[in-house]
């Protein structure tokens, strides 16, 4: 059976009569990198305090690590490593003596505690600046410093919220490279949650999204687009040529070759232009429209699938959202 590190069942949370976080069910695997993606104010940072024993919960339960945080909140925070947006240290401190503080918190001895930073910190690329007091450090630095502090506790589950917040592009790329190649390496779970598509898209493995307190759809990147558009996911484009006259066989009118793409089954619409075409599907109809041309006497020089990103997933289903709403209004 799959080890579950994070099951949430009917999770709500209210204040006053506003709904923050409304019948929220996901769980997620031991060892996953799972995004939790949402615009401002979806209500991700009140599921992730209710993760951490941090607020209390108006219905529904909480499993981390198969503790109910609701009743064991301590135990959980033993079990799970929390970075914010901002970390904050001791300034004067340096990067070392700021990880060996944490250790000690966490009732580590000191000689393993020494052992155990230093190793971290050679892990997240800080060894070189760990003597240097933490008030020198950039953004970027004081992030992995932030990610060390919460591995020192040798956590089974990470949660991260907004995590790049204020790094520059390559700042962001190294940090979720780490992530990445810690996740893997140590097996820990993560949850990250964030308004940056683009940043979910690289490095989750699951992705939930996150609307008005509500999950919307969750799963692979590739089956969100059929939770989301329940119908006519793939978009087919092509280039027809005509073949060279003294190969020309029969050869069927263009217009007639098009009505034929429209009646494949699946098909919603095909649009024509100057010889390219783009055909809407609710199924994968590419080897039946390249199989329709040919046979019909033309060639195709060009034939291509899109796929759905995240970034259109996204998109795509706010405006819906918004026309929706407008509606209501
Ligand atoms: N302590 C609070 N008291 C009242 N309302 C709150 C409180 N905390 C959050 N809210 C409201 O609950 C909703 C969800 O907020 P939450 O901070 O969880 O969203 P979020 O997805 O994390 O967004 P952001 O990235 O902006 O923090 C918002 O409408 C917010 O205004």
């Amino acid at each position: 059976m799959v080890e579950k590190s994070i099951e949430i069942v009917g999770l709500t949370k209210k204040y006053g009569d506003h709904v923050a976080v409304d019948n929220l069910s996901l769980s997620i695997e031991k060892g996953e990198i799972f995004g939790l993606l949402g615009p401002n104010g979806a209500g991700k940072s009140t599921t992730i305090l209710m993760l951490l024993g941090l607020t209390d919960v108006d219905s529904g339960s909480v499993k981390v690590c198969g503790i109910d945080t609701t009743r064991y909140p301590l135990e959980v925070k033993r079990r799970v490593g929390y970075l914010p947006e901002d970390v904050g240290f001791y300034n004067d401190y340096s990067g070392l003596q700021n990880l060996i503080y944490i250790a000690r918190l966490n009732n580590i001895p000191i000689e393993s505690a020494k052992k155990a930073a230093l190793e971290i910190l050679s892990e997240v690329g800080l060894s070189d600046v760990k003597d240097k007091k933490v008030i020198s450090y950039s953004r970027g630095m004081r992030q992995r410093l932030g990610l060390a502090d919460v591995l020192i506790k040798n956590p089974d589950v990470i949660i991260l919220d907004e995590p790049t917040l204020g790094l520059d592009p390559e700042g962001v790329k190294n940090f979720l490279q780490l992530i990445v190649r810690l996740s893997r390496k140590k097996g820990i779970t993560v949850l990250f949650s964030s308004h940056h598509l683009h940043q979910i898209q690289q490095v989750c493995d699951r992705v939930g999204l996150f609307v008005k307190g509500k999950l919307l759809a969750e799963g692979k990147i590739s089956s969100l687009a059929e939770q989301l558009f329940s119908k006519n996911t793939f978009t087919i484009e092509g280039a027809i040529t005509s073949m060279p006259k003294d190969l020309e066989e029969v050869v069927i009118p263009i217009n007639e070759v098009v009505k034929k793409m429209n009646q494949l089954d699946g098909v919603a619409e095909v649009g024509l232009s100057d010889k390219r075409f783009v055909a809407v599907s609710e199924k994968d109809v590419t080897a039946e429209l390249s199989r329709l041309i040919v046979k019909s006497g033309y060639g195709l020089n060009h034939l291509s699938k899109k796929e759905y990103g995240l970034d259109d997933i996204y998109h795509q289903y706010f405006q819906e959202e918004k026309k929706h709403d407008q509606k209501n209004v």
